[in-house]
């Protein structure tokens, strides 16, 4: 397969190591200053760039018949958007706050535990994501998908970043060094806790599971979710 890179940082050149690897070719790697974009020479394109970029990368890519895989987080005032010209040109689109086969796990976790926290009014919940210093985004994309689980699931109506408010889900973001991404979310009563807790060693499960949405999506049109191609059951 040949796929295109747009965002060639951190998560763009492990993208391109475990592609490889899987027998596959980087066929472009597409940044801010790229002047012609290759869309002819593209299977798949995968997004990993910035929250300012992703919207044009990846709308360009419908308009090219080129389907998206796109990790970008921090651009979601745009989805709706992107989806409605994806549905226009027919095109192929997952995006996934977080690839990884762990967190897609706790994603179930999380909101099986919602369930069954719903209606103990003793318990608080609270989530807290830690991340490296050069995230631009605050909170991360995979806290925000956490706190739509948990909404979903319960009477909280919202969450809000590092405020308590009666009936919103408070997020603490935390910035530390190279830290990959931990995520962990507390139910708190007067008498215990209950805490779930995902913590990334490093970045190739995100990258992973972007790989295989990409192998997955070969050939199919519409707009899927992590949940389609990991059939956790
Ligand atoms: N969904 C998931 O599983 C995961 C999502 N992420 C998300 O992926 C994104 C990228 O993360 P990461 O690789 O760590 O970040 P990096 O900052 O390391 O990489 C982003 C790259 O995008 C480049 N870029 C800037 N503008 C454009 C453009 N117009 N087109 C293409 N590329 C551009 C940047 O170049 P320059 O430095 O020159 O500006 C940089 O090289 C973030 O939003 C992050 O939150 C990260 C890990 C997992
Ligand atoms: O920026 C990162 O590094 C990560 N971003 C994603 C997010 O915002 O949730 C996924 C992962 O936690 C790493």
């Amino acid at each position: 397969m040949n796929i295109a890179l747009f965002g060639y940082g951190k998560m763009g050149k492990m993208i391109e190591q475990i592609a490889q690897d899987r027998g596959h070719t980087i066929a472009a790697k597409i940044d801010v200053d790229t002047k012609e974009i290759p869309y002819d020479n593209m299977d798949v394109a995968i997004d990993f760039s910035t929250p300012e970029a992703a919207f044009d990368n990846i709308t360009g890519c419908f308009e090219n018949g080129v389907p998206v895989i796109c990790g970008t987080t921090g651009w979601l005032s745009n989805y709706e958007k992107a989806i409605d010209i994806c549905n226009k040109n027919q095109g192929g689109f997952i995006y996934a706050s977080n690839f990884s086969l762990g967190v897609n796990i706790f994603f179930e976790l999380n909101a099986h535990l919602a369930k069954i926290m719903s209606g103990l009014e003793q318990y608080n919940v609270s989530m807290e994501e830690i991340h490296h210093t050069q995230k631009l985004d605050a909170p991360s994309g995979t806290a925000i998908t956490l706190a739509e689980g948990i909404i979903a699931n319960t009477n909280y109506k919202g969450w809000k970043l590092d405020q308590t408010d009666e009936g919103t889900i408070p997020i603490t973001s935390k910035r530390e060094g190279m830290v990959p991404g931990t995520h962990s979310i507390s139910y708190d009563s007067a008498v215990d806790s209950i805490e779930i807790k995902h913590t990334a060693h490093n970045r190739e499960g995100f990258a992973l599971g972007a790989v295989i949405a990409a192998e997955w999506i070969q050939g199919k049109s519409g707009i899927f979710t992590m949940k389609d191609v990991l059939n956790l059951y």
